[in-house]
């Protein structure tokens, strides 16, 4: 089974990711894998510490000449700013200047609503919360998204599956989405900071970001991800943890600050009736059998994708460090205090969307797995091949068929 594990504190030395089970001779350079760390990076509203701080990647296994070896890929991100915080991650004294000019320069006993800090201190045993913000972190995501780039390629390399995303909506901005996207009518990071399709959409969202930053206030939203692509039959009806729609929730709500999954429809479905709200079948040539005249479902009936595109929505919450500090208590003294505030993103909702992305990737590439085993991506691709021929073959063998 592929597995996946991240180490590391945020403002510590390195953060590492291994990836255990891959296939061998998927082509995945460090070019690659940088090319991801940096569009996790960029996004309106993100922190100051986006625009000083480098990811220092470094291959440490798993990969040669360009391809996988079928052994774990473990990948090191190190910290550049780490010299800078080397002092106030020690337990020795801290150099007051040191510590005046990272705006560190007393306990955090202040915890803010919405972060982890208080419930991890009293889980923990902890006085203040520098232990647990340091791994409740979202920098986290980056080793998450580095060793998510061999599950992306394997994809794309063995079933050709392209995969997409973008915000739909930020603060009460909505984007307009008259189609599914394609990456060809996806915009890039660069062309669109915010990456939600539409010209006014943009715009508003961006203002509506700086308002929010002007107030000292911060923003969530929803990211939509796009999969085209996958053939039908990955994942499972049989067994809870086995259901593909069941695997993608967790992989996505395990994501620092979103709260709510949604696959294809869901909640406009609930309100719909049963004859509004499923995608009904006609017959057709190739693989699938059959045209879906809808996607409703968003590409999983049974927790099986059914051949049509994957969609699934992901709900960031605002992000819980503000500016214009919310109410909380000093633990120290119990006394109502002012929660602690240095710096943060104002939102963080465009770079979520690629780590969305990856942790889509990353299921979708485990379940792909399971369904078509091999330990070469060579054989993997026979086992499809083979797969895709015998649904074929059942489909032309039908009295009547297109
Ligand atoms: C890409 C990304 C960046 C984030 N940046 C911040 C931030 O700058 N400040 C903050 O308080 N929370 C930020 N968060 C959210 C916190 O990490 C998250 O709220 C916290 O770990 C508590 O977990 P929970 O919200 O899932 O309960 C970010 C999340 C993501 C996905
Ligand atoms: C460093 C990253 O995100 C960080 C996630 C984060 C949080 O609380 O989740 C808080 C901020 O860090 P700091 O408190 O040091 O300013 C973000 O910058 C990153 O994504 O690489």
């Amino acid at each position: 089974m592929l597995r996946w594990m991240t180490a590391g504190e945020s403002h510590g030395p390195a953060l590492v990711g291994v990836l255990e089970g891959m296939v061998a001779g998927v082509e995945v350079t460090t070019e690659d894998i940088n090319a991801q760390l940096e569009r996790r990076k960029l996004g309106f509203g993100r922190s100051p510490r986006m625009n000083f701080e480098s990811d220092e990647l470094e291959v440490i296994g798993g990969i040669r000449h360009g391809l996988t070896q079928g052994g774990p890929v473990a990948v090191r991100i190190g910290n550049t700013e780490w010299p800078k915080w080397q002092q106030v991650m020690a337990a020795d004294p801290v150099d007051p200047e040191v510590l005046s000019s990272l705006a560190r320069n007393e306990p955090l006993t202040r915890p803010r609503p919405g972060h982890a800090d208080l419930p991890g201190m009293q889980k923990y045993d902890f006085d203040e919360s520098r232990p647990v913000l340091e791994r409740a972190s979202a920098r986290e995501t980056a080793a998450r998204v580095a060793v998510g780039t061999v599950a992306r390629h394997f994809l794309s390399q063995l079933l050709g599956v392209e995969l997409v995303s973008h915000v739909v909506s930020l603060g009460d901005v909505d984007a307009t989405q008259d189609a599914l996207p394609t990456a060809a009518d996806l915009p890039t990071i660069d062309e669109n900071p915010v990456r939600a399709f539409g010209e006014q959409a943009t715009e508003r969202m961006m203002a509506e970001v700086e308002s929010a930053k002007s107030e000292g206030d911060t923003l969530g939203g929803v990211v939509e991800v796009v999969v085209h692509g996958l053939p039908p039959g990955i994942g499972s009806h049989v067994h809870w943890d086995r259901k593909l729609d069941s695997r993608l929730a967790q992989a996505l709500m395990s994501i620092q600050a979103v709260k709510g999954v949604e696959i294809g429809d869901a909640f406009a479905n609930a309100r719909r009736r049963g004859s509004a709200a499923h995608d009904e079948l006609y017959p057709a040539a190739g693989p699938n059998w059959v045209h879906r005249a809808s996607n409703r479902a968003g590409g999983l009936e049974g927790g099986i994708t059914n051949g049509e595109p994957l969609v699934v929505r992901a709900a960031k919450k605002p992000i819980s460090s503000l500016p214009r500090a919310l109410s909380t208590i000093d633990v120290r003294t119990g006394e109502q205090a002012q929660a602690m505030h240095q710096r943060s993103d104002i939102t963080a909702v465009p770079r979520a969307a690629v780590v969305a992305e990856t942790m889509v990737a990353l299921v979708l590439a485990q379940a792909v797995l399971e369904k078509f085993g091999g330990d070469s991506l060579g054989e993997t691709r026979r086992n499809v091949r083979g797969y895709l021929a015998a649904l074929t073959e059942r489909a032309e063998a039908r009295e009547g068929s297109p």
